[in-house]
C-alpha cells in the first residue's frame, strides 16, 4: 500500500490512475479503524479497480474540544488493517496543508443542520462539508463509501455533492454491529469496561420503539425510550427522533405504507454515541 501525505503527490497520483482509465473508489475516515470501515473498505475493492482510505481527525467539525483531543489515534495499527483489507492507497494529509488557506466557507444545507446532529453538535456538518469537499478535490473519486452510522452525514454529503456538482457516486453502507447489538464506532475505544457492558442500551431502546411503531404514536414511543434509558441509570440521552429518512425532519405522526428513520444519540459517561435503524413500516 502507498501511504501518501502530501496534497500535491495524490492529486498527480489520482490524475495518472484516472488518465489510465481506473475506476477509482475512496472511503473516508477518521482513523482508529474497526470493522464498520473494513466493511467499507472491502465492498470498495470489490467495486472499483483502485481503492483509497482517507485517515484525517478532522478539526473543523469538532464542535467539542475535548472530543477532538481525545479521538483515538491509531495509526500504525491502521496501516496493517488496510493492509489486510486490499487498499490500495493511504491519504494521510497534515492539518497545516489541508487548511492553509481561512477562513472557511460556510455552507447552507436548510432543514437538515437544524435537526438532530445539526442542532447538537454547531458546526459540525459545516466542518464535515468542508473537508469531504476538499477530499473529493485532492481524490477524484468516482465512487465514496459512507456508513449509515451517521445517516444525517450521508444525507448532508448528497447535498453537497448535488449543489456543487461533484462527480461521484454515494455508497451508503449498512451499519456494522458488535454481537451485542453496539454500533461499532470508533469513540467505543474511550468506554470503561463498564460503559462498554452498559452502552448496547442504545440499540436496545431502537428495538423497543420499533416494536412500539405503528401500535403507539410517537410522543408515547419518545417517552418509553426516554424512560428506559433514565432507568439504566448511566446513560444521557441528548435525542431520540423519529424523522423521515431522507429529509431527517422529526415525524409527529407515522403511517401504515411508511418508512422512518429512529435515531439517537446519548452519552455514556462523556463518550457521546449516534445510532439510528430504518424501519419499513410496510413490511410488517
Ligand atoms: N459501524 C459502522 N458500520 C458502517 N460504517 C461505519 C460504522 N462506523 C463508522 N462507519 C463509517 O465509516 C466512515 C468513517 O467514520 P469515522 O472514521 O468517523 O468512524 P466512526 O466509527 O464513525 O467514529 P466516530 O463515530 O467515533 O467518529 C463514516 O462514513 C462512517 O459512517
Ligand atoms: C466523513 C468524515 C471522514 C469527514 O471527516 C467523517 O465525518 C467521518 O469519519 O464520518
Ligand atoms: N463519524 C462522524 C464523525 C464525527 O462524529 O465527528
Amino acid at each position: 500500500m502507498e501511504v501518501i501525505e502530501l496534497v500535491g503527490t495524490i492529486r498527480e497520483r489520482m490524475q495518472t490512475l484516472r488518465c489510465s482509465g481506473k475506476r477509482i473508489g475512496f472511503v473516508p475516515t477518521m482513523g482508529a479503524l474497526h470493522e464498520g470501515h473494513l466493511q467499507l473498505l472491502r465492498a470498495s475493492a470489490q467495486e472499483n479497480d483502485v481503492t483509497v482510505c482517507s485517515i484525517f481527525v478532522n478539526p473543523t467539525q469538532f464542535n467539542n474540544p475535548d472530543d477532538y483531543k481525545l479521538y483515538p489515534r491509531t495509526m500504525e495499527q491502521d496501516i496493517a488493517l488496510l493492509e489486510s483489507v486490499g487498499c490500495d492507497i493511504l491519504f494521510a494529509p497534515h492539518a497545516e496543508e489541508v487548511y492553509v488557506q481561512q477562513p472557511l466557507l460556510q455552507f447552507s444545507f436548510g432543514p437538515l443542520e437544524t435537526v438532530m446532529e445539526g442542532e447538537h453538535r454547531p458546526g459540525h456538518f459545516n466542518g464535515v462539508a468542508t473537508i469531504v469537499g476538499k477530499l473529493f478535490h485532492f481524490v477524484q473519486p468516482h465512487r465514496a463509501y459512507f456508513g449509515q452510522k451517521d445517516l444525517q452525514q450521508v444525507a448532508i454529503v448528497k447535498q453537497l455533492v448535488q449543489t456543487l456538482s461533484f462527480d461521484v457516486e454515494l455508497v451508503r453502507y449498512p451499519t456494522i454491529r458488535e454481537a451485542d447489538g453496539l454500533a461499532m464506532s470508533s469513540r467505543n475505544k474511550r468506554l470503561d469496561p463498564e460503559q462498554r457492558q452498559i452502552a448496547p442500551v442504545l440499540h436496545h431502546a431502537l428495538q423497543l420503539a420499533k416494536e412500539q411503531l405503528g401500535q403507539k404514536p410517537v410522543y408515547s414511543i419518545k417517552a418509553t425510550v426516554e424512560a428506559y434509558l433514565a432507568g439504566t441509570g448511566q446513560v444521557e440521552l441528548e435525542y431520540f427522533e423519529v424523522a423521515d429518512p431522507d429529509t431527517l425532519q422529526p415525524l409527529q405522526e407515522v403511517g401504515p405504507q411508511q418508512e422512518v428513520a429512529l435515531c439517537i444519540a446519548a452519552f455514556v459517561g462523556s463518550v457521546r454515541l449516534i445510532d439510528n435503524i430504518l424501519v419499513n413500516l410496510n413490511e410488517g
